[in-house]
């Protein structure tokens, strides 16, 4: 079958868009796997961390589903939001609207160009917990902040929340990828620990409001960014390293950077997650669903210039980093 695809990323975190919306589909829940399988696997002519569908909604203005390219649903995909809501956005002209998520109907909103002619976007990563339940977590703890994990590590600690999709977060003095790997591949593999699985970040603080971080994502492995990752990862320097709420967070990835804003609503935490939603190219494949095979991309249309806007400001978060 013929599928019109939006190549696009968030922080060089790539996806697969897919609008079920305006394409007549019918996917089956089968086909969405099957194809987030084969339109994501690096060795086929597309390629992407995960595949972005946006789907008709009752109660907002579009539905989002995330799947990772082993084809299991994530609960929430900080990074891919952006780029639903520029598509959603732009489609119905407008500048902010709300998008159905699987557990939260969440507000997303068009926000002044935080580098030159980057398209941002911010959106709300909400439920946030701290119940070790809520990833789940097997823990002695019922918060689990900073405490270790002895299965994961000898001497390093952890802290688990989900948001609502779940993670690990480890601050650390630097950060070692081969290191972040293995753990990544050990905790997703320990069913017992985490039924689930988890996406794993270490952070480094580099003072004056700034992190960087870097996470290996469960369904995936190591990406250039996790959206989701980076706002639990703000939320948890606001915790543990004594960051503010309610001041951004310049937070830098390997793909380029975010602002992060961690607020409390009553007992609740919500994270603010402020970036671009860049679009890479626009095509038609052709993909036998059955076989998983992408046989064909014709009329690709590359956005040239928003790709080299989103290159110098690669190289400007490149060099806020290294000074
Ligand atoms: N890259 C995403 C998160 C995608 C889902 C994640 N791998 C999971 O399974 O929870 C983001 O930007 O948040």
């Amino acid at each position: 079958m013929n599928i019109e695809i939006l190549k696009c990323h968030g922080s060089n975190n790539d996806f697969v868009l897919i609008d079920e919306m305006t394409g007549a589909y019918a996917f089956s829940e089968e086909d969405r796997v099957a194809i987030a399988k084969s339109l994501c696997d690096r060795n086929s002519i597309v390629g992407a961390d995960g595949i972005l569908f946006v789907l008709p909604s009752d109660v907002a203005e579009a539905q989002m589903r995330m799947f990772n390219p082993d084809g299991s649903e994530a609960e929430m995909c900080g990074n891919g939001l952006r780029c639903v809501a520029r598509y959603v956005t732009e489609k119905l002209g407008k500048d902010e609207v709300v998008i159905e998520t699987p557990e939260a109907n969440l507000p997303v909103v068009k926000k002044e160009e935080m580098y030159e002619d980057i398209p941002s976007f911010e959106v709300n990563i909400e439920p946030v917990s701290f119940d070790a339940a809520s990833l789940p977590l097997k823990s002695a703890h019922q918060i689990h902040i900073e405490q270790p994990i002895p299965v994961l590590s000898k001497d390093l600690t952890f802290t688990a929340l989900s948001v609502p999709n779940p993670h690990l977060i480890t601050v650390v003095p630097e950060i070692h990828d081969e290191n972040l790997s293995w753990l990544g591949k050990v905790a997703n593999q320990d069913k017992e620990l985490l039924p689930n699985g988890v996406n794993v970040s270490y952070v480094q603080p580099l003072g004056d409001q700034k992190i960087f971080v870097r996470t290996y994502e469960r369904g995936v492995g190591l990406t250039n960014a996790c959206g989701t990752a980076m706002s639990a990862s703000a939320l948890t320097t606001v915790i543990v390293e004594m960051n503010q709420l309610n001041e951004e967070i310049f937070v830098f990835n390997r793909g380029g950077f975010v602002i992060c804003t961690a607020l409390k609503d009553g007992d609740d935490y919500v994270i603010k997650l402020r970036g671009n939603a860049t679009y890479v190219y626009q095509s038609t494949v052709q993909l036998d669903v059955a076989s998983g095979e992408v046989k064909e991309m014709k009329d690709r249309t590359l956005f040239e210039m928003e790709n080299h806007a989103y290159a110098k400001m690669q190289s400007y978060a490149q060099e806020q980093i290294t000074l």
